[in-house]
């Protein structure tokens, strides 16, 4: 069976801010299919970036899903602002869920796909009751909370586990990653069965972002 594409992006944690327009208008343009947009609250990771309004912001002159990742505590408070904000796909943490299951179908419900991540300590194991219901795995290949981290080499296991597991279950979850890709290594994620690269610093620091983005949806090429 032919292998999807595979899916790019780019972290606007690593945008100017002082010219998001352009930066937003860039990734438009570009072979870039999401906008990944993190959300931290200073609790559930140690800092702090931007939330509601500045999503709203980002919806109006995005051309591309808005891929929206919740690094807070007791995301189900937020879901429907979030929707309504305009998140397309909603990623919580099941380290911040206590009711992961209830968290996935509340996302269902309100008409965004739902993504679940993990931290890099957390195994892929605790998503073996869930998976079914995903429609995006977010494996943290960095701490979560600041951009610009080292990549950490054990997701490539965890990456091949979660693989392991969509198939064994007949799920249709995509397996995204985050942190530290690069063209560099993103042909050895895309070999382990990753379906969705995120990358900030890789892009944003580029003098070529555009160029960058297409090399690492080719895996480096
Ligand atoms: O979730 C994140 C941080 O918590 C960022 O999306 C991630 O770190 C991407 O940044 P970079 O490509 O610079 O590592």
């Amino acid at each position: 069976m032919e292998r999807s594409p595979v899916l790019v992006a780019p972290s606007l944690l690593a945008a100017n801010f002082l010219d998001l327009g352009k930066d937003i208008d860039m990734v438009n343009r570009s072979e870039a299919d999401w906008f990944h947009l993190d959300v931290m609250d200073g609790r559930f990771v140690p800092n702090i970036s931007f939330g509601l309004p500045v999503i709203a912001q980002i919806k109006k002159a995005a051309r591309k899903p808005c891929d929206v990742h919740l690094m807070i505590e007791e995301p189900e408070k937020y879901a429907a602002d979030f929707q309504q904000a305009g998140a397309d796909i909603l990623t919580v943490h099941a380290e911040a869920c206590i009711h992961l299951h209830r968290n996935i179908q509340q996302i269902k419900g309100l008409g965004m796909k739902a993504g679940v991540a993990l931290n890099p300590h957390t195994p892929v194991v605790v998503l073996e009751n869930v998976i079914r219901d995903i429609d995006v795995v977010l494996i943290m290949s960095v701490n979560p909370g600041f951009g610009g981290q080292t990549f950490i080499g054990q997701s490539y296991h965890k990456i091949r586990q979660l693989s392991q597991l969509i198939k064994d279950t007949n799920a249709h979850a995509l397996i995204e990653v985050d942190g530290g890709i690069s063209p560099d290594n993103a042909a050895n994620l895309i070999q382990a069965g990753a379906n969705v690269l995120v990358a900030g610093s890789a892009v944003f620091s580029s003098p070529e972002p555009e160029k960058t983005i297409a090399a690492i949806k080719r895996g480096g090429r």
